[in-house]
């Protein structure tokens, strides 16, 4: 990455009472015009990051830069750092105009024509909060950050009060708007496919600490271990050993994505495996069908092992078929052996 835009060293952050920190060592970095999503399960430490970022919480240590200075002593109004809450926190007495222009910058009629056209509101200046759907209120809450004319702009679970078809409509629409903001945005969801779709890269993080960070394709397709392989989708662990560049697996030799030695967890996504029906006798058996329209699941045992394997509508299989199983393209060596 060229000069990171807004950057974390080692922020820590434990609240009294409770044992482990809420968060550990969070070092990530994010470029003017990208989109970073921070995600995890639920208590992993997403939302007090963005806290510390933004100047709402002091970490115990680390440090955050902003274009390389460091603002970590810095009260939050003078960040230049702008934050979306879930819940909008719009004031209700307020128009749509007051809204936006409450701590802006400037805020003579073009600034606010401007910032209404940006989020698509033109028209709706007088309305009351109440009287938007959830979309347009956050489209509001948006353009109030907008107007303040920060740098970065962090963004908690921005779709969770929207509606599950408005939702994907209302996030490209929001991408397109950041991207063209040329702003940096980090975003913190615990929705995968929402971080996948609407992110540059992604940042998982687990108990206090991010596992792995990379574009989305990076992530999904080279998991660093079970937890992130897991998190971003499902997955099949499948014990091996490996001697390099191959491993042999109850499914057969397979080709790895790196080189690895003695006993290694792979996992092999239910999209990488291919299956067929088969008389051979230690052929496997679909033990469940699970029928999702255009695509179904089988879950196979294969030997004592259940395996998931994902297949297009046209293989028409029943529960007790035998098949047998091949993994296409390499697997994955995670890095942490799993014991089971
Ligand atoms: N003010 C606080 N006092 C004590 N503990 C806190 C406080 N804020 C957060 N925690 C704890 O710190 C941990 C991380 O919380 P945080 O809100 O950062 O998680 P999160 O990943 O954002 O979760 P969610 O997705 O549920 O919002 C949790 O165990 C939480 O209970």
């Amino acid at each position: 990455m060229s000069q990171p835009l807004l950057s974390t060293s080692g922020l820590r952050k434990g609240f009294t009472g409770t044992g482990e920190p809420a968060v550990r060592d969070v070092s990530l970095q994010v470029a003017a015009g990208e989109i970073l999503a921070l995600i995890g399960p639920s208590g992993c430490g997403k939302s007090t990051t963005l806290r510390m970022i933004a100047g709402l919480e002091a970490p115990d240590s680390g440090r955050v830069f902003l274009s390389g200075r460091d603002i970590t002593a810095l009260a939050t109004e003078k960040r230049d750092i702008g934050m979306v809450f879930q819940d909008y926190a719009l004031f209700p007495h307020m128009s749509v105009a007051q809204n936006i222009l409450f701590g802006a910058r400037d805020s003579g009629p073009q600034v606010l024509e401007r910032l209404l056209d940006m989020v698509g509101l033109s028209g709706l200046a007088h309305r009351y909060p109440d009287e938007l759907s959830g979309g347009q209120q956050q489209r509001v809450a948006l353009a109030r950050s907008f107007a303040a004319r920060p740098r970065v702009i962090l963004l908690d679970e921005p779709f969770s009060n929207l509606d599950p078809t408005l939702r994907a409509a209302t996030r490209r629409e929001i991408r397109r708007m950041l991207k063209s903001s040329g702003l940096g945005v980090i975003v913190v969801t615990h929705d995968q496919e929402e971080a996948l779709s609407f992110a540059d890269r992604v940042a998982v993080m687990h108990e206090g600490a991010i596992q792995q960070a990379g574009t989305a394709q990076e992530v999904y397709d080279h998991p660093v271990n079970a937890f992130v392989a897991g998190f971003l989708g499902r997955t099949n662990l499948i014990e091996g050993i490996a001697d390099g560049t191959t491993c042999a697996t109850p499914l057969g030799r397979v080709r790895l994505d790196r080189s690895a030695t003695g006993l290694v967890t792979l996992s092999v996504r239910p999209e990488s495996l291919t299956l067929r029906p088969s008389d051979a006798p230690d052929a496997g058996r679909v033990s469940a069908v699970e029928f999702k329209g255009h695509d179904l699941t089988y879950w196979v045992d294969w030997r004592g092992m259940e395996v998931q394997v994902d297949a297009l509508n046209d293989l028409r299989l029943h529960e007790g078929a035998t098949v047998t199983l091949e993994i296409r393209g390499p697997a994955v060596a995670l890095q942490d052996h799993v014991r089971g």
